[in-house]
């Protein structure tokens, strides 16, 4: 399996997140890609490409142009400020508080902002967009006739809405490539999300459509992250009814009541009659994870994959969370492993 990546991930480095209550080191770490291409070679998984430069175009597609504009300039109107440290959000424009967008960029990024994990560095610009252009270079491999590729995208995606970062994600690289492949003729095409936590991001991009199918299998959020979306009663709204579901499963859901979970995902991918899949792959869904809450075990992922290439579709793999930075290597490439064994 072809693989997509490129060296400006590492321009992603924030120094630290607010989680449960205080500043941690981040968890979304430079060394998580590097685990994986480490991996990906190690296991002779196929040839590791650069990916091509796209533009801004098929990013905004996907997302709101004063938001991508926001992206793109907020580290030097923050260090104009005299400020050399990451910029994190201080409050959110939360009910009944005026949804005016700020003029300055402190205000603008509590605006664009869902939560205060997902720290802007002098790099953040770069490297989201050099991830973008990894998942559009993977899409373009696609509708060239590959038949899966592995976008080793970094920074993650899936929590990047239409016009908000959160979860480590500023630029949704899973809902550009899928748009990109609507783009260049696939009629229609599935995103399914196997993160642990729910695709927010995702689904608020592609929640009003019937040609882009969203699932995702996650941690129920009555307890997990992101909390406020990915409840199974969330089906869609408009000509999108019917095309998104969410499997909200309880933290420390055993792996056979996972699997189950994905079997009635891929069903409804069959009944969609996709002609491309796009996989959100996060490997936080492993027992050893230190932010989630699920059981799968390494040879579990050999599963997940060999699953997956029982729909025969034209697939894109998006890299998105895993925080065992030990084994994310070897959990990512069981999944691609068991993917192309299962022929
Ligand atoms: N106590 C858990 C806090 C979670 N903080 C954000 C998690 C983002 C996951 C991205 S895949
Ligand atoms: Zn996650």
């Amino acid at each position: 399996m072809l693989t997509v990546y490129s060296d400006a991930h590492r321009l992603q480095h924030g120094q630290s997140e607010l989680i449960d209550g205080t500043l941690k080191p981040c968890f979304e770490t430079p060394s998580r890609a590097d685990m994986v291409l480490a991996a990906v070679r190690e296991r002779e998984l196929g040839d590791i490409i650069h990916p091509r430069r796209h533009g801004l175009d098929p990013i905004l597609r996907v997302h709101d142009a004063d938001y991508a504009r926001f992206l793109e300039t907020a580290w030097q109107r923050w260090s104009d400020m005299g400020r050399d440290y990451d910029a994190l959000p201080k409050m959110w424009q939360i009910r009944r508080l005026r949804e005016a967008i700020p003029d300055h960029v402190e205000g603008q990024l509590c605006y664009y902002s869902m939560d205060c994990g997902t720290p802007i560095t002098a790099g953040t610009w770069a490297a989201a967009t050099a991830a973008a252009d990894t998942a559009l270079t993977g899409a373009d491999r696609l509708i060239g006739g590959e038949r899966a590729v592995f976008a080793l995208t970094r920074p993650p995606g899936h929590h990047a809405a239409f016009d908000y970062c959160g979860g480590y994600c500023f630029l949704n690289n899973a809902a550009i490539a899928a748009q990109a492949l609507r783009d260049r003729g696939m009629r229609k095409v599935a995103v399914l999300d196997v993160d642990y936590h729910h695709g927010n991001g995702t689904q608020d991009i592609f929640y009003r459509r019937a040609d882009v199918l969203f699932l995702s299998i996650h941690g129920d959020p009555r307890t997990e992250y992101p909390f406020f979306l990915g409840f199974a009663d969330e089906k869609g709204e408009g000509e999108g009814l019917g095309y998104n579901f969410n499997f909200p499963l309880s933290a420390g859901s055993c792996v056979s009541t996972w699997f189950v979970a994905l079997d009635c995902a891929l069903d409804q991918i069959a009944r969609f009659g996709a002609e491309a899949l796009v996989v959100s792959l996060g490997v936080d869904t492993y027992r050893g994870d230190p932010i989630s809450r699920f059981q799968l075990d390494s040879p579990d992922f050999v599963t997940l994959g060999a699953r997956l290439a029982g729909l025969k579709l034209p697939t894109l793999f998006c890299l998105e969370g895993g925080y065992a930075v030990g084994p994310i290597g070897t959990n990512v490439v069981n999944v691609l492993a068991g993917f192309e064994a299962r022929g």
